[in-house]
Parts: C-alpha cells; structure tokens; sequence
C-alpha cells in the first residue's frame, strides 16, 4: 500500500471509517460503476455503497475514480461496497460533452500529470497547451513527455519548440523501441509515487506502460470493444502498479477535451503571455492598437508567436463561455426552483 502511496495523510482520512468490516484500498479501475479495488487482500470489485451514490447523484466529480483511495466494507452476504471516497490530493477533472458540463475525473492522487504527444506525426502543440492547463489545475506536477522519439531525426529540436510553449514543465522524448529518454522518467514512478498519463489515442500511452511497468499488463487488462457508435473505444482507465515502484495511470485516448469553468491551470500554462501582459501601460490593455502594448510589440519582434497569442485568445474565450453557460443555468436553476415554491404556497 505504501508503494501505491498510501501515507499518514491518507490514514488520518480513514481513521473515522476504520471497523472491522471495513478495509482501505485503491481503485485500479472502474467499468460501469464497478470499481476494481487494490486491498492488502488483493484485487476486489466492489459497487458503489448509497453514501456514495448519494454524493455522486448530486456532483459526478464525486464518483470514485481510478487512483482514489476508497473505504470498503464487506458484507455478510459477500457483496464488497465502497462506503466512502477518502479526499484526493490531485485530480485531473475534464468537462463533459453533455449538456449539464459537468466534471468527470479521469484521475485522482496522482504526484505526476503528464501530458503524451507523439513524435511521428510533428507534435500538436495546441493540444499539449489545452493538456497541460488541464495538468496545471491537477494540481500535480505537470510534465511533457514526447514519445516515439526513434521515428524522429532530430528530436532535440522539437523538445526545445515544446519547451517554448510550456513555462516550467520539465519536457522529455523518449522511445519505448529503443529505450531512450525512460531512465529520466523512472523516477516518477518510484516506490510511493504515481504518474497519469493524457493524451490522444495512439500517442503510445499504453506503450509506455509497458515499458516502464515491465510487462504487457495493458494487453491483458485493456478491454477494448465497440461502442454503440460502432467505434472502437478503450474502455481500461486502469492503474498499474510497477514492480518494485509506484505505479502508473493511464487515462482513456481524449478526443478533445474541454476546461472547467473556473479552471486557473490556463493561466499557469500561459504564465509567458500573462507576464507579458503585465507589462503593458495600462492595465486594462485590449493588446490590440493601445500605445506600449507589451504583448503587441513581442508579437512584432518574435518574442510571442501568433500561435502561441491565437492559442491563448481561443482558450480563454472557451473558458469565458463556459462561465456563462454555468451562470445561465444557474439562474434557470434558481427561477425553477422559486417557481416549485410558489406552486406549493398556492
Ligand atoms: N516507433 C515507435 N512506435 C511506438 C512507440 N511507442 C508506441 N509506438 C506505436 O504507436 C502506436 C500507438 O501506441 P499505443 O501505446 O497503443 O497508444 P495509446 O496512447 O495507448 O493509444 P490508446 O490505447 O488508443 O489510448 C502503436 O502502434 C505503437 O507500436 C515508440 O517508442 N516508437
Ligand atoms: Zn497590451
């Protein structure tokens, strides 16, 4: 357990639940509401206890997630359930595509949040800002890793490009086929430690896995199958532990994938532009014609590239909806419950 990370803070969390009927673990998985637990006892499938439906019926971040540390209980019948979700130190937290936008964690205590872009097809640097502002507000570290380094003459140069576009992130190229670039990434997995995995489908997530968690436990443990779109969807969000180490998380392929309202990673991803801004005569600078616009004069000498500016226009625009879109339904919210009151004083 504390190779997976379990520690002090986690056992404070548990202590009110401690029973005899009651052990703590680590959720390795879940299908459909089935969470596969990680016990001192080995691998249970535990379903959601009412505490816990409760809690998730009214916010889907609660919903256990691969990577949390969750109290079980056993009952008399046989039947294992998870009666509580002990509070996570870091999770990765996308919006949902349905209408409500909602929050869905893809995964939770994880110390390394790294975002996986492949190097066969010149990386996708606007994904790897949208990845790292969700890494950011994980509140782990964020980190870049560039994979298939081997199918790339010159990698070097692209990790300098990417290390442009990622203030404070350590960024990294490694090969699974030859090897290179994964000692450095050994010890984010150490004994105690555990890294998430983000990326697209067929950024070589699961490649990585494998690599550094030794054998093809993806192979055997993915579970892929069609959907009712007739797409091929992988379903695992497993964790993995490493032998001798901490243990890896990777995440479902992201299609795309939206921020959360609210969301500041945006701001530490952009750090760059946003100190740029601060330079600015004045403070309430559109950066579009005003005089002594420091964002205005980098883009003309080069030091902010188009892109980069375009990126960071795009991504606060989504935020700026999103916010507005949550207070839209708040206030319909609000008005339909005034209207239930009304109908029940009438
Ligand atoms: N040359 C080379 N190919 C690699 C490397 N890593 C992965 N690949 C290939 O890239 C493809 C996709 O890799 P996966 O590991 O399946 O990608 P994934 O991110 O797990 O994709 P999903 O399971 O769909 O989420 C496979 O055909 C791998 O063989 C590498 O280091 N070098
Ligand atoms: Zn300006």
């Amino acid at each position: 357990m504390r190779a997976l990370g379990w520690d002090d803070h986690f056992a404070a969390a548990y202590a009110p639940f401690d029973r005899i009927d009651a052990r703590p673990g680590r959720v390795l998985r879940v299908d459909r509401g089935v969470c596969t637990v990680l016990t001192t006892q080995g691998a249970d499938r535990a379903s959601l206890g009412g505490g816990v439906m409760a809690q998730a019926a009214a916010d889907s971040v609660q919903l256990p997630c691969t990577g949390d540390w969750v109290v079980v209980r056993d009952w008399p019948d046989r039947r294992t359930t998870i009666e509580a979700v002990l509070p996570r130190r870091t999770q990765i937290v996308r919006r949902t595509a349905d209408k409500d936008a909602s929050g869905q964690v893809l995964a939770a205590n994880m110390d390394t949040a790294a975002v996986i872009e492949p190097l066969d097809s010149g990386p996708d640097l606007g994904r790897i800002e949208r990845l790292l502002a969700l890494a950011w507000d994980s509140e782990a570290e964020p980190m870049v890793v560039l994979t298939k380094a081997d199918v790339t003459r010159y990698p070097d140069a692209i990790v300098d490009q990417v290390r442009e576009i990622a203030p404070g992130v350590v960024v990294l190229a490694v090969s699974a086929d030859t090897g290179a670039g994964l000692d450095e990434l050994r010890p984010q997995v150490a004994e105690g430690r555990t890294m998430a995995l983000l990326g697209r489908s067929g950024a070589g997530k699961s490649t990585l896995v494998n690599a550094l968690a030794g054998t093809t436990v993806m192979t055997t443990q993915a579970v892929r199958r069609v959907d009712g779109k007739g797409r091929h969807t992988t379903t695992h969000r497993a964790l993995i532990p490493v032998p001798g180490g901490g243990a890896i998380i990777d995440t479902p392929g992201l299609r795309g994938v939206g921020l959360l309202d609210g969301s500041e990673g945006l701001v530490a991803a952009f750090s760059d532009v946003d100190e740029l801004a601060l330079r600015c005569k004045f403070a309430d600078c559109s950066h579009t014609t005003e005089p002594g616009c420091a964002v205005q004069a980098a883009l003309d000498d080069g030091e902010l590239t188009g892109r980069r500016w375009a990126s960071w226009l795009r991504l606060q625009r989504e935020l700026a909806h999103e916010s507005k879109r949550k207070a839209v339904r708040l206030r319909e919210e609000q008005r339909a419950a005034r209207q239930r009151a009304r109908e029940r004083h009438a």
